[in-house]
């Protein structure tokens, strides 16, 4: 058998209509068939569907999110429109993202290899550990609801984070090259999922059956052709009174010239889901950006994640001194610690057990808190006294997870 990858997740978003359920519809048979052919390299791909309002899918999903969340019913209880109702439901299903991961881990990630194997592994067992090469995932028709949302930005982060993730940005090639605006117009959508999302993408020209993705590819490639279609649409506007050219002509000639580095970034692929035909070049484009996912995406992802844990630590060490700043204070005003007024002790008979065992140690003085007052009154033992406490307040701030309530109660009892 040979090693195994993680598999990738390919997120299928595009505009409404595009043919993103067709099109998870043929990858996700074309995969199955692949099984049927040799169970025993390939397994079956593991297929969510993240959109909440479809009535009815022409897969069969793994995870559905109308299984956990009840669209219609969302929209009736928060009294939302169709648009808040599936941002709504996204919104609770990316609460259970964990659980989510937990059976994404379980079923797709490949066993790792036990410690001694005494006996080859029987041929059953090599069948059962086959793992998905593919997650599949459908996402709502409102392609803002997901890759704008917060909720949309959770389950791709977390899915990118476990597996190589993929964008297929779907579009509808008939449609969107019947002008050179609205095939701008797709392209200018597409960047901006691509600069929002971070993750690599393939554009999918779907439909070629209707029209070819020739067309389309030329314009991305050679911004002269694309400029040559551009002088053909003003002409016929022209033609036909619509104005034409203009403000709108020259935007658009300068952004072929601009967009020239992001179709470097781009796979290009011609499918048609209805017929099945390009979809073996998807795969190859699919295995491409997983290289690249891991070679650029995935360190860049690391470092995300290293920059959000090194501001966890520096907040952490600002609530530190913050809580020095006012314990001092407190300890002035209320004349404890090292303002600690000489005379009566604050009680003489403990309240509470955790009390007694206070009391207990501050009488042993053998450990626990430095007393300024007992051992130097000078600024050396204040400074002492600050550190320890200050010490005390970091390990008292981890443990209890950063809770800052927790970890002054800590130190305030110390301090008595
Ligand atoms: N001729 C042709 N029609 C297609 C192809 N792919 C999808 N369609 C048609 O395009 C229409 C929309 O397809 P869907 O798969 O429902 O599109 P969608 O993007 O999932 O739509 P929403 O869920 O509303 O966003 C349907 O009528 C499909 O039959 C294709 O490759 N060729």
């Amino acid at each position: 058998m040979a090693t195994q990858k993680p598999p990738v997740a390919i997120v299928c978003v595009g505009m409404a209509g595009s043919g993103k359920t067709t099109f998870m519809q043929r990858i996700n048979a074309h995969l199955h068939s692949a099984h049927t052919s040799s169970p025993a390299t390939t397994a079956p791909p593991y297929v969510l569907n993240l959109d909440p309002a479809v009535r009815s899918v022409p897969f069969d999903p793994n995870i559905d999110i109308r299984d956990s969340v009840n669209y219609k019913e969302v929209m009736k209880q928060y009294n939302l429109g169709p648009n808040g109702g599936i941002l709504t439901s996204l919104n609770l299903f990316a609460t259970k993202i964990d659980q989510v991961l937990g059976i994404l881990e379980k079923r797709c990630l490949p066993k790792p290899p036990p410690p001694q194997q005494a006996q080859p592994a029987p041929a059953t067992e090599e069948k059962q550990t086959q793992v998905p090469s593919y997650i599949l995932v459908d996402t709502p028709g409102q392609i803002e609801v997901f890759v704008w949302s917060a909720s949309g930005e959770i389950l791709l982060s977390s899915f990118a984070s476990t597996f190589p993730t993929v964008l297929a940005y779907i579009i509808d090639t008939p449609r969107s090259t019947e002008n050179t605006s609205t095939f701008m117009s797709n392209m200018l959508y597409a960047i901006s999922i691509l600069y929002k999302t971070k993750l690599p993408m393939i554009l999918v020209f779907n439909k070629t059956d209707v029209k070819a993705e020739t067309e389309a590819v030329e314009w991305m490639r050679d911004f002269e052709s694309f400029q040559a279609a551009l002088r053909n649409d003003e002409q016929r506007e022209q033609a036909g009174g619509e104005g034409g050219g203009g403000y709108m002509g020259s935007l658009l000639n300068s952004m072929s010239l601009v967009l020239e580095e992001f179709y470097n970034a781009l796979s290009v692929v011609g499918v048609s889901s209805m017929t099945g035909e390009g979809v073996e070049g998807f795969f190859e484009a699919v295995e491409g950006k997983r290289g690249e996912f891991e070679r650029e995406y995935r360190p860049e992802l690391e470092r995300r994640v290293r920059e959000a844990g090194e501001r966890r630590e520096e907040v952490r060490n600002g609530e530190v001194e913050r809580l020095m700043r006012d314990m001092e204070v407190s300890s002035k005003t209320k004349g404890t610690g090292k303002y600690k007024r000489s005379g009566k002790p604050p009680k003489d008979e403990p309240e509470t057990v955790s009390e007694a065992e206070e009391m207990e140690d501050d009488d042993n003085d053998d450990e626990g808190i430095v007393d300024p007052d007992e051992e130097d009154d000078g600024e050396g033992g204040r400074e002492t006294f600050d550190q320890g406490l200050k010490t005390r307040y970091e390990k008292a701030l981890k443990e209890s997870g950063g809770d800052v309530g927790a970890a002054a109660r800590y130190i305030q009892s110390s301090q008595r």
